[in-house]
């Protein structure tokens, strides 16, 4: 996994917030000091970690946990979201619009340029596009050879020639070439050995000067760390339609220093590289990558799942007279149950609230998951009568609907049993509490 380093040291400031008692300033003192010390161990620039962890503890110590989440939800929500903003915020794909679409990639030599143009080919093979290489490197013979070696397994074409010297004219024959041939996408390949950025960003200008890209990728590697912060800086200055690729941030100490100082430029990354085989290139996408990075499963789905789950939970004013006044029946929980089940399967629901997540047994979410469904299958099973005036099942009526619902009595009275509780404790409670115990009910009243 890219910045494994990290993501521990991250996830762990988060279960220990998570298994603290209680959630007060001195914790979340504790937990911002834990993330700094995180990040600047993968080399982000300490400047940057310091407004990062300002805003975080700014935010935690003062907003308030929105109703149905508690305040160790909100903070992890508060860390993720500000994680996110962090490293660019919204996903920029690369764009494959016109028929052919030419991009070109720099980088300097090492950074894993040659691979990565390999692994980008193939990315969009995968995705059905029929893609073409020039090898436009008039420095390094071995580049040519290099990349059919890796990119011929998948059939994909390299045009080249190890002898030619002239690398504008190498790029511009290769495209009109690739474009005769009708292929949907042309990536051109530019030399890496360069002394510095300057005469990687000159020959960049040249090159495209005569072949027009689309775009124009930078290839940057992770294993920098910040320093990546001046390269993607002079790049972004000089080309308006350059995007990045970070390499090599698996396994690498340094690699979140490098992401982040890309960002802060404002230059898209959109591709990382994160191991040496063909397809090791992801789509970089700050949301996926920091759920992933923290370790909690899908935090987007968690945050849109909490939405609609509270939706669910509120309660109408109606409901809430009709409670008090005892009037509680079993379609009433039935709906509850409905509810819950739109919402996918239970267990995975549950692993997606952070901090539940690592402390519930997988017995727990089990039972709860089964017994939901059984109580389904058994209401189904009850006359509309039946469900609405529960206190008409008697034990011949419990024989019928265990029959009818293939479960056994002593299942139909366990439903029975949780109804009546649910009931006892909604009479003669006042509003506030009621509302309360009706969100608690939603996941601890079943049995989960
Ligand atoms: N672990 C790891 N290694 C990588 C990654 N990307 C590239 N590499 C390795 O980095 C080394 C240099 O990669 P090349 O693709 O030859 O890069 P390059 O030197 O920039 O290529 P040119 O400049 O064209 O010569 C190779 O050993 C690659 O296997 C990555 O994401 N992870």
């Amino acid at each position: 996994m890219a910045l494994e380093k990290l993501g521990k040291a991250l996830n762990s400031a988060l279960k220990k917030l998570a298994r603290s008692s209680t959630v007060d300033e001195a914790t979340i003192k504790e937990v911002v000091r834990d993330i700094q010390r995180a990040l600047i161990q993968a080399d982000v620039n300490v400047r940057l970690v310091l407004q990062l962890t300002k805003t975080i503890e700014k935010r935690a110590l003062e907003e308030k946990a929105p109703a149905g989440a508690s305040k160790k939800e909100h903070i992890i929500q508060i860390v993720y979201e500000e994680l996110t903003k962090f490293l660019g915020k919204e996903a920029r794909p690369l764009e494959i619009r016109e028929k052919p679409t030419v991009l070109l990639t720099v980088g300097i030599q090492g950074s894993g340029k040659t691979t990565s143009v390999a692994k980008l080919a193939r990315h969009l093979q995968k995705r059905g596009y029929k893609v073409g290489l020039v090898c436009s490197d008039t420095w390094r013979p071995g580049a040519y050879y290099q990349l059919k070696q890796l990119v011929e397994p998948f059939g994909i074409e390299v045009f080249g020639d190890p002898n030619e010297k002239d690398a504008v004219r190498l790029a511009r024959e290769g495209v009109e070439y690739f474009k005769n041939k009708g292929v949907d996408v042309i990536i051109v390949d530019s030399a890496g050995r360069h002394k510095d950025e300057s005469g990687l960003i000159e020959e960049m200008k040249q090159i495209s000067e005569a072949i027009k890209p689309h775009e124009v990728i930078l290839v940057i590697d992770g294993t920098i760390g910040q320093q990546a912060y001046n390269q993607a800086l002079a790049f972004k200055e000089a080309t308006p339609i350059g995007s990045i690729i970070v390499t090599k941030l698996d396994g690498s100490a340094k690699g979140g220093g490098a992401l982040s100082a890309v960002a802060a430029t404002g230059a898209p990354i959109k591709f990382i590289g994160v191991g040496e085989r063909i397809d090791d290139l992801e789509p970089f996408d700050p949301k996926r990558f920091v759920s992933r990075l923290l370790g909690m499963g899908d935090i987007e789905g968690l945050l849109q799942k909490l939405e609609e789950l509270q939706k669910e939970r509120e309660f109408k004013e109606e409901d809430v007279e009709k409670f008090l006044k005892g009037k509680f029946n079993l379609k009433d929980m039935y709906a509850q149950l409905e509810a819950m089940g739109k919402m996918g399967p239970l267990k995975q629901i549950l692993q997606m609230i952070p901090g539940l997540g690592y402390s519930l047994p997988e017995d727990a979410v089990k039972v709860g998951e089964e017994k939901l469904n059984r109580y389904r299958v058994i209401m189904d099973s009850m006359t509309e009568e039946e469900l609405e005036h529960p206190e008409i099942i008697n034990y011949s009526r419990i024989k019928r609907i265990a029959r009818g619902s293939g479960t056994s009595v002593k299942e139909v009275r366990e439903l029975l049993n949780q109804y009546n509780q649910m009931k006892k404790m909604f009479k003669g409670m006042d509003k506030r509490k009621l509302s309360k115990m009706a969100k608690k009910f939603n996941f601890g009243g079943l049995g989960i």
